[in-house]
């Protein structure tokens, strides 16, 4: 299978805190009585493309949200266990939940551009941290397209709406819009499911040159991207967390029975 980039095998069991972007320990959660993930310890690397599989409903959405705390909004959600970024639990009261929505980027499934010009989607969030200086906001909006390939095509309409831009080109927004804050971590739930094959191969390819200033976390039903655009992927089922090692062993020698039948798709 093509792969868009390589890298040597880091041991996912043995993984030293300055390789780990995340630490997940015995992290459980609930919504109202639903158990929605059970016992998920995990290390996620840094500068790594991690992918989340499985059937749908099965807790990735959920798992990728806790890691900006976005399952805040939901006050029925309960969880035990810890989710560590570098030496702070990031669920801990002292936590300031801004702060770490600007480390821990999010892109969501649908481009969600804000109904305002391009130029000003991108800088948002740097004018909401105060930044005001005209020169250091041209400057920040024309990194972020730029690392979002997406300059190139709009550097002559900045000031146009967002909302004249094709469904791939907004979704570079939204990612230049993340990229702006320099997170540390990109999280990107299904980023490609409304987007077509060609506009999805490009945003693949983007994915392989952002893993080198962030790590990326990426929830997706598409089995070949995930072993096209990952470094690692992590197998749920109901909750759990079946199997996780590099993507080219889990795609083509899985450990575990479940993994298989997924992957070849006798069920899900
Ligand atoms: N806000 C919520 N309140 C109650 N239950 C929820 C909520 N959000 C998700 N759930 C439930 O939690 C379970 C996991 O949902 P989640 O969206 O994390 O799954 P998923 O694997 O991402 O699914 P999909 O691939 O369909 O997006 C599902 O059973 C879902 O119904």
């Amino acid at each position: 299978m093509l792969k868009l980039f390589d890298h040597e095998h880091l041991d996912l069991d043995n993984l030293s805190d300055a390789l780990t972007a995340i630490r997940v320990e015995d992290l459980s959660l609930q919504f109202g009585n639903k158990h929605v993930l059970e016992n998920i310890t995990m290390r996620i690397p840094k500068h790594r493309v991690t992918a989340l599989i499985g059937q749908s409903g099965c807790g990735k959405s959920t798992l990728i949200s806790s890691f900006n705390r976005m399952n805040d909004l939901n006050p029925q959600c309960r969880y035990q266990g810890q989710i560590y970024i570098g030496d702070r639990d990031i669920n801990n009261k002292k936590q300031n939940v801004s702060e770490l929505r600007t480390q821990v980027g999010m892109v969501f499934q649908r481009p969600n551009p804000f109904p305002m010009s391009i130029y000003e989607n991108v800088c948002y969030g740097l004018k909401l941290q105060g930044i005001k200086v005209r020169r250091q906001l041209d400057d920040a909006v024309e990194r972020a397209l730029k690392d979002a390939a997406l300059w190139k095509e709009v550097k002559d309409r900045l000031f146009e709406s967002a909302s004249v831009l094709s469904g791939g080109q907004q979704q570079r927004l939204v990612i230049a819009r993340a990229l702006a804050l320099k997170p540390d971590i990109l999280l990107l739930d299904e980023p490609t499911s409304a987007l077509d094959p060609l506009t999805t191969l490009f945003i693949e390819e983007l994915i392989g040159e952002l893993k080198h200033r962030c790590t990326i976390i990426i929830v997706t039903h598409n089995m070949q991207q995930a072993a096209r655009v990952s470094d690692y992927t992590a197998f749920l089922h109901q909750g759990r967390l079946i199997e996780y090692s590099d993507s080219d062993t889990l795609f083509t020698t899985p450990e575990q029975k479940q993994t298989e039948d997924y992957i070849t798709g006798r069920y899900g």
